[in-house]
C-alpha cells in the first residue's frame, strides 16, 4: 500500500530562510538547534516567517494483548483511568498543553472501554490487540484502518486551523511492543534496546526481554514491508501515530514526536513514505535505550534532555516554546544590514 504525500519542503524558501537567518545580528549558526528548527519551518509552510499559532496534540490510545506477559509496572485498566483523566484535563499532557496553548484531542484506536467517553473520538478498529508473543497482534487490515484514522484526524486538525501538532499515546505495555519495532527497524540487539517502562520490575524486564525476543523469532519482520510489520509486532495506537505522520506531510503541516512509542511510528511512517522525514521534529531524548537508536535512524537530534519516560506527547508539547522562539527569533531580530552594516561573516 501506498499512502501518497506530497514532496513538502519548498526549496526556494528554504535557501531564503537560511539566507534570513545568516544575516541576523549574531555569530554565525550561533542560535543551533533553533536556527534549524526556523528554516525547516519555512520549507514546511512556504512562509518565510512561518505561522505555528494554533498548536494541538494528539493522543492515540490503545491496549496490548502483550500486558498479559507482565511486561508493565501497571494493570492494563490504567489506559482506560487515564482517557477519562485527559477528559478531565489532569494528565502531565493535560497541564503541559494549557501552559503552552495548545489543545489536546484524545483518540480510542484500540482501548478496552466499552464506553469512550465524549470528547475522545471513538476510532476504535478492535479492542486491544492479539498477544503478539502468540501470533500477529492485529491484521493488516486492521493496521491499515489505525493509520488511516490517524491520517483523518490530522486532515481535520488542518482544516480547523491548527499549524503546528505533537503526537504522542497511552496504553499500557506498548514499550513492548515499541522496543519490539525499533529492534526490527534497526537491526540492533534487544538487550541494548531494552528499558524499563513504568519502572517494571527485574522479574517483568526479563519477560519483557523474552516477549519481544519470542515475537521476533516467531514473525520476522521484514523493515521493507512496514504495515505488515507494524500488524504483527505493533499495536493500534502505533498504527494510528503513524498515520498522523503520513497525515502531516500530506498536508504540510511540521509534526513533533514526543518519546520512543511515538518516535518508533514515525520510523515506520518514513518506511511507508520517505517524504514523511521532512515534517518530522525530535522533541526530547527519552530515558528508554530504543529512543536515541530511533533518532539516530531518523537522523534527528532531540531539543531537551529531562529524564523524562512517559510517552502522552508531554516531551513534545514541553517543545513547543522553543518553536515559538526560533519563528520569533527570525521574525524579531535586526538583520546587520538594518543597522546600516554589512554582514561581518561575509567580508572576512
Ligand atoms: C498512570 C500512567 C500514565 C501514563 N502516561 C503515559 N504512560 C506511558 O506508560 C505506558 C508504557 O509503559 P509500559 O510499557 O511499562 O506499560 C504507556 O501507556 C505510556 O504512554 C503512562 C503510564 C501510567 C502507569
Ligand atoms: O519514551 C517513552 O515514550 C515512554 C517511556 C516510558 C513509558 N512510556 C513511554
Amino acid at each position: 500500500m501506498r499512502f501518497n504525500t506530497r514532496t513538502p519542503l519548498d526549496q526556494d524558501i528554504i535557501m531564503k530562510a537560511t539566507q534570513h537567518v545568516a544575516n541576523l545580528t549574531k555569530p554565525l549558526g550561533s542560535l543551533g538547534a533553533l536556527e534549524e528548527i526556523y528554516v525547516r519551518l519555512a520549507g514546511i509552510t512556504g512562509q518565510l516567517h512561518p505561522d505555528i499559532g494554533q498548536k494541538a496534540v494528539v493522543i492515540m490510545c490503545g491496549d496490548h494483548g502483550v500486558a498479559a506477559e507482565g511486561v508493565s509496572a501497571y494493570p492494563q485498566a490504567v489506559t482506560g483511568l487515564m482517557i477519562h483523566n485527559f477528559v478531565k484535563g489532569k494528565a502531565a499532557v493535560n497541564v503541559l498543553a494549557r501552559q503552552h496553548g495548545a489543545e489536546v484531542r484524545v483518540v480510542d484506536v484500540g482501548s478496552l472501554l466499552d464506553e469512550v467517553p465524549p470528547p475522545v473520538l471513538n476510532r476504535q478498529v478492535r479492542k486491544g490487540t492479539a498477544n503478539f508473543t502468540e501470533g500477529p497482534a492485529m491484521s493488516v487490515n486492521e493496521a491499515k484502518q489505525a493509520t488511516e484514522a490517524g491520517m483523518a484526524v490530522v486532515r481535520e486538525l488542518k482544516e480547523q486551523g491548527v499549524r503546528l501538532l505533537a503526537v504522542g499515546e497511552m496504553g499500557i505495555g506498548n514499550t513492548t511492543p515499541g522496543t519490539a519495532v525499533a529492534a526490527a527497524l534497526t537491526g540492533l540487539d534487544v538487550d541494548s534496546l531494552t528499558g524499563r517502562g513504568t519502572g517494571v520490575s527485574n522479574e517483568g524486564f526479563h519477560k519483557k526481554q523474552q516477549a519481544i525476543r519470542q515475537a521476533l523469532a516467531i514473525h520476522r519482520p521484514d523493515p521493507s514491508r512496514p504495515l505488515e510489520l507494524l500488524a504483527r509486532i505493533g499495536g493500534l495506537e502505533i498504527a494510528g501515530m503513524a498515520g498522523c505522520y503520513l497525515g502531516a506531510a500530506k498536508e504540510g503541516l511540521p509534526v513533533v514526536m514526543d518519546g520512543l512509542i511515538s518516535t518508533a511510528a514515525a520510523l515506520l511512517a518514513v518506511k511507508m513514505e520517505p517524504a514523511v522525514r521532512e515534517v518530522l521534529f525530535a522533541s526530547h531524548l527519552s530515558v528508554e535505550p530504543a529512543h536515541a537508536a530511533l533518532l539516530r535512524e531518523l537522523g534527528l537530534e532531540p531539543l531537551i534532555t529531562a529524564g523524562m519516560r512517559l510517552g502522552e506527547a508531554s516531551g513534545a508539547v514541553l517543545s513547543f516554546p522553543l518553536f515559538d522562539s526560533a519563528v520569533g527569533l527570525a521574525r524579531e531580530m535586526a538583520t546587520f544590514a538594518d543597522l546600516g552594516l554589512p554582514n561581518p561573516a561575509s567580508i572576512t
